[in-house]
């Protein structure tokens, strides 16, 4: 089965890849990825100093996903572009996240990554929930629109952006008018965690991660409805874009949906981080096993094919 999928002019064995933040913050983890059966990779969002991040316990996983306080732990920019700088792109495709604490970073950091001049592909982090004091920039549209502006100036070459989810159409209307402002924002990656929930250990009567009194980013089963709702959205409302999907896939059938749905490549997060890079293969199988049962013989023939009622 052909599972080959496509991102500006770059071709991919498969669609699918990890989620930034989840197997990728040191240079082991990365060279998992990229001995895995995943299509391509992407490095963890990183910030102009090397950050240690929230105070553990952090991270949480349940029967129905995982919440995450981790506060944007990374090695700092120039470790991930030494990794760039090293790595061998006729592998797979790689891709790195740039998550600045304020415009400034993110410009001085774009700035040396353009110079670089390397294959590597852009995904700017406008969503993360856990830097206590610092807002989703994608949640403040002015804010977003700024930042979109001078990056996409700055950088002067295609990149892509990670959206936090919206939940009101309203919002996917205004949100898209921005992005679609840009055209250096090549793609869209759907979504980000949903921020700020709350687990509850009824043992212990108490919070299960320490940061924020236990508020964090959900992923996996909880989120599926959701990301599947804001790849739909972008990808009715972006028609020169593309979209990535990330949000709830843990099966074949879940990356299937996603690709109706509107995405060209598929992130997988909380699934990842419990079963390992092992993963990759068992989804590739399942999806090809799904599609070849269904008589389909591209996943491009799948691609934003979601029927309507
Ligand atoms: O807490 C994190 O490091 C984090 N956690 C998330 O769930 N999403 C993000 O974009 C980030 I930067």
């Amino acid at each position: 089965m052909d599972l080959s999928a496509s991102l500006l002019d770059i071709r991919f064995a498969n669609p699918l890849l990890n989620a930034s933040g989840v197997w990728c913050r040191y240079n082991e983890e990365l060279d998992g990825l990229r001995d895995s059966a995943a299509g391509s990779f992407i490095t963890k969002s990183c910030t102009l100093a090397t950050r240690a991040g929230n105070p553990e316990p952090r991270y949480y996983a349940t029967p129905l996903g995982s919440i995450n306080s981790m506060g944007l732990p990374n090695e700092g920019y120039t470790y991930y572009l030494d990794y760039a700088r090293a790595y061998d792109y006729a592998k797979k495709p790689l891709f790195m996240s740039v998550a600045g604490l304020s415009l400034e970073d993110n410009l001085a950091m774009l700035a040396a990554i353009r110079d670089a001049g390397l294959p590597a592909v852009v995904e700017l982090n406008l969503s993360c929930p856990n830097v206590p004091g610092k807002p989703q920039i994608a949640y403040d549209f002015a804010a977003m629109d700024r930042m979109l502006e001078a990056t996409s100036r700055e950088y002067g070459r295609p990149f892509g952006v990670k959206m936090p989810p919206y939940f009101d159409i309203a919002h996917f209307d205004e949100a898209a008018a921005i992005l679609n402002k840009y055209p250096l924002v090549a793609f869209i990656t759907c979504i980000n965690s949903i921020g700020n929930a709350l687990v509850i250990d009824i043992e212990q009567e108490s919070v299960v991660i320490k940061p924020k009194d236990g508020f964090g980013g959900i992923g996996g089963d909880y989120v599926l409805p959701t990301a599947l709702a804001n790849v739909n959205a972008f990808f009715r409302r972006c028609p020169q874009k593309q979209v990535i999907g990330c949000g709830g896939v843990k099966t074949g059938e879940h990356v299937f949906m996603h690709l109706l749905a509107g995405a060209s490549l598929v992130q997988v997060g909380t699934a990842l981080q419990e079963e390992g890079p092992g993963i990759f293969a068992r989804l590739n199988g399942e999806l090809a096993a799904l599609l070849e049962r269904k008589g389909y013989t591209s996943i491009e023939a799948v691609l934003g094919k979601l029927k309507t009622l």
